[in-house]
């Protein structure tokens, strides 16, 4: 690949786009509620109940009729109803039925008098007190949804939903396969965490935090083990990735020009056709994307916060698309900037930043000093990139730029 390091730089819309286009859909599978959180529904879920199911009281208090109730009005208490066990019977006239909440609403009664506004003058009885609260209290049937409404597929399914499709009497629901991603290490440089580096070695790091990116997102990222800076290596990696299935080949490292950066020659060796290499993005320049026997390979570079930055930008909308979620561009908004930032170079720069708010309250972002795409220490202080366009001027405090959250 160090036959072609000036060549022109793809800007990060098209080879978002490229990469899209080499995403494989996932099939389906039925999963119980108990799994479904995060997952992504993959066809509408249906309601086979309506819900409430019945008029049902609000309160604890005396279901009766509306009309005629007034300030010291007395009604005779004819039954008690309870959640799970209504009153059989309807409520005339000067009757009352004793009700608690969630419990169905009796025939006749239109109204329940929550029992802070009931006296009990007799055992029996109760009269209406003075100022009584004139809300009815009741939750009409099918006030939440009804049988037949819809959970509109694709959604990545949040609590809520589980909660909502639980309600729905759907216990078990279809969704997405979650994409085995492989990733994959590489460098002679690199120890796992937890064993004893020799005098010139590091510990992987950006695996373990696109692992836990990918996995908070829905997929079954699955760590590899590292691969040394040797064709041979980097291929029985690739072999041990096709081995565990994987749906997107991801490496990271060797994928810039040097002379031990062979991932791109190692992939083409194991048969991959390379879409893309080289983007105008800092940092990121190096990433490439091809097919690989069928799967799509993406060689992020090794420099940890690129990797990173490159996990946000590409790989997320990545999943999305293999998950059949609307896929494209992570969503951008404007802050202004808290202090000048210096004039950027010829790659959109996706600065590591942090939000806060200006003196008018509106979304203030303060650029990190230190950009260095070897500082995790600074990525993780960072909750936003700000987005600065390729060969923008120095700008001033107050200017507004575009920030992705992270
Ligand atoms: N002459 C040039 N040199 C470089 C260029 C260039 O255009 N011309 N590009 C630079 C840019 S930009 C980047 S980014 C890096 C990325 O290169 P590679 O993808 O080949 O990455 P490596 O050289 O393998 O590693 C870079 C750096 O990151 C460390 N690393 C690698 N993997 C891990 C890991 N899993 N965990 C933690 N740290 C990792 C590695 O030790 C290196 O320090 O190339 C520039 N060079
Ligand atoms: O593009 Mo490299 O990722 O600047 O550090």
């Amino acid at each position: 690949m160090s036959d072609a390091p000036k060549a022109p730089l793809l800007p990060v819309p098209e080879a978002l786009a490229r990469l899209i286009a080499l995403m494989p859909l996932m099939g389906t599978e039925e999963v119980p509620l108990t799994r479904a959180a995060g997952r992504v529904l993959a066809s509408d879920a249906v309601a086979r109940r309506t819900q409430p199911p019945f008029a049902a009281s609000a309160m604890d208090g005396y279901a009766l009729r509306d009309a005629g109730l007034a300030p010291g009005a007395e009604y005779r208490v004819i039954g008690e109803a309870q959640a799970g066990r209504g009153f059989a019977g309807a409520v005339g006239p000067g009757e009352a039925v004793r009700i608690f909440t969630g419990a169905p609403v009796p025939e006749g009664a239109d109204r329940v008098l929550i029992q802070e506004d009931a006296e009990t003058p007799a055992p029996g009885r109760i009269r209406v007190r003075e100022g009584f609260d004139d809300a009815r209290h009741i939750r009409p049937a099918g006030g939440d949804f009804s049988e037949g409404d819809r959970l509109t597929a694709p959604r990545r399914l949040t609590s809520r939903d589980v909660a909502l499709l639980a309600a729905m009497n759907l216990p078990r629901v279809e969704v997405r396969r979650r994409p085995v991603i492989a990733l994959i290490a590489t460098g002679d440089e690199l120890v796992e965490p937890g064993e004893t580096p020799g005098p010139d070695q590091i510990v992987s790091s950006n695996t373990y935090g696109l692992h836990a990116m990918l996995a908070a997102l829905g997929a079954d990222p699955r760590m590899l083990p590292i691969a040394r800076d040797t064709m041979h290596s980097l291929a029985a990696a690739f072999d041990a990735a096709e081995a565990a299935g994987a749906d997107l080949v991801v490496t990271l490292g060797g994928a810039s020009v040097g002379d031990h950066d062979l991932v791109g020659r190692a992939a083409g060796a194991a048969g991959m056709a390379l879409d893309f290499w080289r983007i105008a993005m800092r940092p990121g320049k190096p990433l490439m994307a091809g097919l690989m026997r069928g799967r799509p390979m993406v060689g992020l570079p090794g420099n940890p916060v690129s990797a990173i930055v490159c996990g946000h930008v590409f790989l997320r909308p990545a999943l999305d698309a293999m998950l059949g979620l609307p896929a494209g561009p992570l969503e951008r908004e404007t802050a202004r900037l808290a202090a000048p930032v210096v004039a950027n170079g010829g790659r959109e720069h996706y600065a590591r930043a942090v939000l806060g708010r200006g003196a008018d309250g509106a979304l203030s972002v303060r650029v990190l000093e230190r950009q260095d795409s070897s500082l995790l220490s600074v990525l993780a202080e960072a909750d936003a990139l700000a987005v600065l366009p390729a060969g923008a001027p120095e700008m001033p405090a107050g200017a507004a730029v575009e920030i992705l959250r992270l």
